[in-house]
Formats: structure tokens, C-alpha cells, sequence
């Protein structure tokens, strides 16, 4: 473990001094079994780009199983784990997010979600044990998968479009560009020493994707942006999934719905592990208003763009950034959702 002396800590880039919040309890809950799931789900992407479901199917042994399998990784010792790395753009990671200098209190793994295809690298990936952890991953994905069809078949109902697969078909295509995401934040015990400040887990930023799927343990840090600019903490719950607005869905709806900015605050005593699924469309898949949902004399906010283009410009983007600014079309008028 590393320990940081107060004065390390105070050099270090990640310390913010975020206001305390406590926890949030306007989190729209959806229930997945209820009949109006649709319309609150409508509501819950205009309002916050940001729910939890619950009564959601995924059997709780394949989130356990894989919370332990995962566990197990991150206690490897370091230079087993670095044999991993590093993700470009699969693989183990450490402190740094992404190419463009982002740094977080995390490690992670990052691999693809579409493909059970195993090459000699992503077995490495998987530990000491790579056939039990690669078939805990693969039956967490498969299910969070099926869900978030689910819940994407839900929200073309509730927006009344047809036909229902309008966006499920996307993660469902072979060719769909979806990631899985492992992060660990270990705890931070010289966080104490930082009176009221905080060390910043992963930093603010919207996922770039559809929809992301994220489950975490019981240890709290994640918080969203209100549509106000304030954060607000997110109760964690194990047993639920947590469902975030990707740009992607904004554009799709032409910003009826909001992707929604997020980041994880290092906890100072409990250790934080989060499995997030991003489901993501083929590479060629040109992402624009769908013209069922466009109102008469509506325009879109967004130049034409594929899914390709985008994520070859987010990639080069700081995790703050505000990706989607470069595809908004100057001087549209936006409509008052
Ligand atoms: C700083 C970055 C990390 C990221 C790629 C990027 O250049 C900007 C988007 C980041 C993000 C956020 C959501 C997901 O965690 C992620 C895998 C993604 O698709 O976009 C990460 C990227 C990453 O960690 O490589
Ligand atoms: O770890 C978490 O809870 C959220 C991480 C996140 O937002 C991401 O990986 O994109
Ligand atoms: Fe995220």
C-alpha cells in the first residue's frame, strides 16, 4: 500500500476542495417490473441523464462472483498485475486515465465487451486465473447486456418510437464497440489529514457511449452533476445498477436527453470496486437526431458524425472536457425540454 506523507498528499494534483454533500435522495429509482417503467424512464434521462433500476433480472451471484474475482486481480502484487498493462486501449491500468494526462486514486482494468474472442495478450489480462475470472466477466456481461436492451427498449416505448430496437439494436450488432470497465479505488487513509478536502478518484466526465451500466460495492464516492452545476452524492446500493446517460443517447434524442457528468471522490477507510458496461454502437454507425423524434421545423443541434469519428476525437480529449462541443452546431436554437 502507498502511504503519502501530508506534505506528498499536498502535492498531489488530485486534491480538490469539493464541498461535502450528503447523500442525495432524489436519485430516480425505476422499477423494471413496474408497467410505467417507460415514461419514469423518459423522465429520469431528461431530468438527470442518471437512475438506478432496481427489480433488474442480473442474477446477484454473477455481481458477486465477479466483485470477487476482480478483488482477487487487484491484490496481486503490483509487478503481476503491471504484466496487464498497459491498457492501450485494452489492458491493466494504474493512476493514469486515458493518454491525456488525466490521473485518478484508482486502478483499473479496461477490456473489450464484444468479443469472447481471447488473444494471447487479453489472457494475460485475466490473472492467475484467467479462465474462471474471463467466464465470471463474460456472464456479467451477457446479462448487464440483456438489461440494458431492456431498459433501451423501454425508453423507445416511452418516447413512443418504433421500432423498439431503435437503440438496443446497437449493443446487440456484432460489431458493437462496447467496453467493460473494472475500477479499484483503494482507500486513502492520509485523506484524513486533508481536513474537509478530497482526493479525486476519476475525475469529472461524460461517458461517450450510449448507455454505461455501472454496479458498484457499498462504498460510496460516486456523485452526478445537477442540471444547477451542484454535485450531489450517489447512496451506493450493491444490489442495484446504476444506468448514466451517454452522449451518444443526447445525440440520438438531439438533447431531449442528457449525458450526465459524473466522478468518483477515493474514500479514506474502505476500499471502492465499480463494474461499468458501456454500451456502444458499431464503429460505422453514423449517430445523429433520429428523425422519429424530431418535432416538425425541428433542426439538429449536432453535426453529422459516425460513432468512429467521435471516439477518435474523444480519445484525444482531457476527461473534463466537453467532447460533444465540437460537434454542436452553432446558432441552433436549443428546445425547452
Ligand atoms: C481521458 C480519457 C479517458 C477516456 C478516454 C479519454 O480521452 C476521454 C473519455 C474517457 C472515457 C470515459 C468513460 C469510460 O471510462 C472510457 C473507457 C471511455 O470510453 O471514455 C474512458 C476513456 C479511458 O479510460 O480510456
Ligand atoms: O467507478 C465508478 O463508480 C465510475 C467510473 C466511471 O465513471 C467510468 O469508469 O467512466
Ligand atoms: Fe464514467
Amino acid at each position: 500500500m502507498v502511504v503519502l506523507s501530508k506534505p506528498a498528499l499536498e502535492q498531489f494534483s488530485l486534491i480538490r476542495s469539493c464541498k461535502a454533500t450528503s447523500f442525495f435522495s432524489g436519485i430516480p429509482i425505476i422499477d423494471l417490473s413496474k408497467p410505467n417503467s417507460n415514461t419514469l424512464l423518459v423522465k429520469a434521462c431528461e431530468e438527470f441523464g442518471f437512475f438506478k433500476v432496481i427489480n433488474h433480472g442480473v442474477p446477484t451471484q454473477f455481481m458477486t462472483r465477479l466483485e470477487s474475482e476482480a478483488l482477487k486481480f487487484f491484490s496481486l502484487p503490483q509487478f503481476e498485475k503491471e504484466q496487464a498493462g498497459p491498457p492501450d486501449p485494452f489492458g491493466y491500468g494504474n493512476k493514469r486515465i486515458g493518454l491525456n494526462g488525466d490521473v485518478g486514486w484508482i486502478e483499473y482494468l479496461l477490456l473489450t465487451a464484444n468479443s469472447e474472442f481471447i488473444s494471447q495478450k487479453s489472457l494475460s489480462i485475466f490473472g492467475e486465473n484467467p479462465e474462471i475470472f474471463h467466464s465470471a466477466v463474460n456472464d456479467y456481461i451477457s446479462a448487464v447486456r440483456m438489461m440494458a436492451c431492456e431498459v433501451l427498449e423501454l425508453l423507445a416505448d416511452g418516447l413512443e418510437i418504433l421500432p423498439k430496437n431503435v437503440f438496443s439494436k446497437l449493443l446487440m450488432d456484432e460489431e458493437s464497440d462496447s467496453v467493460f470497465r473494472l475500477n479499484h479505488y483503494p482507500p486513502c487513509p492520509d485523506l484524513q489529514a486533508l481536513s474537509g478536502r478530497n482526493l479525486i478518484g476519476f475525475g469529472e466526465h461524460t461517458d461517450p457511449q450510449i448507455i454505461s451500466v455501472l454496479r458498484s460495492n457499498s462504498t460510496s464516492g460516486l456523485q452526478i452533476s445537477l442540471k444547477d452545476g451542484s454535485w450531489v452524492s450517489v447512496p451506493p446500493d450493491q444490489n442495484s445498477f446504476f444506468i448514466i446517460v451517454g452522449d451518444s443517447l443526447q445525440v440520438m434524442t438531439n438533447g431531449r436527453f442528457k449525458s450526465v457528468r459524473h466522478r468518483v471522490l477515493a474514500n479514506s477507510l474502505k476500499s471502492r470496486v465499480s463494474m461499468i458496461y458501456f454500451g456502444g454502437p458499431p464503429l460505422s454507425e453514423r449517430i445523429a437526431p433520429l428523425a422519429s423524434l424530431m418535432e416538425e421545423g425541428e433542426e439538429s443541434l449536432y453535426r453529422e458524425f459516425t460513432w468512429c469519428e467521435y471516439k477518435r476525437s474523444a480519445y484525444k480529449s482531457r476527461l473534463a472536457d466537453n467532447r460533444l462541443g465540437h460537434f454542436e452546431k452553432m446558432g441552433v436554437l436549443k428546445a425547452p425540454f
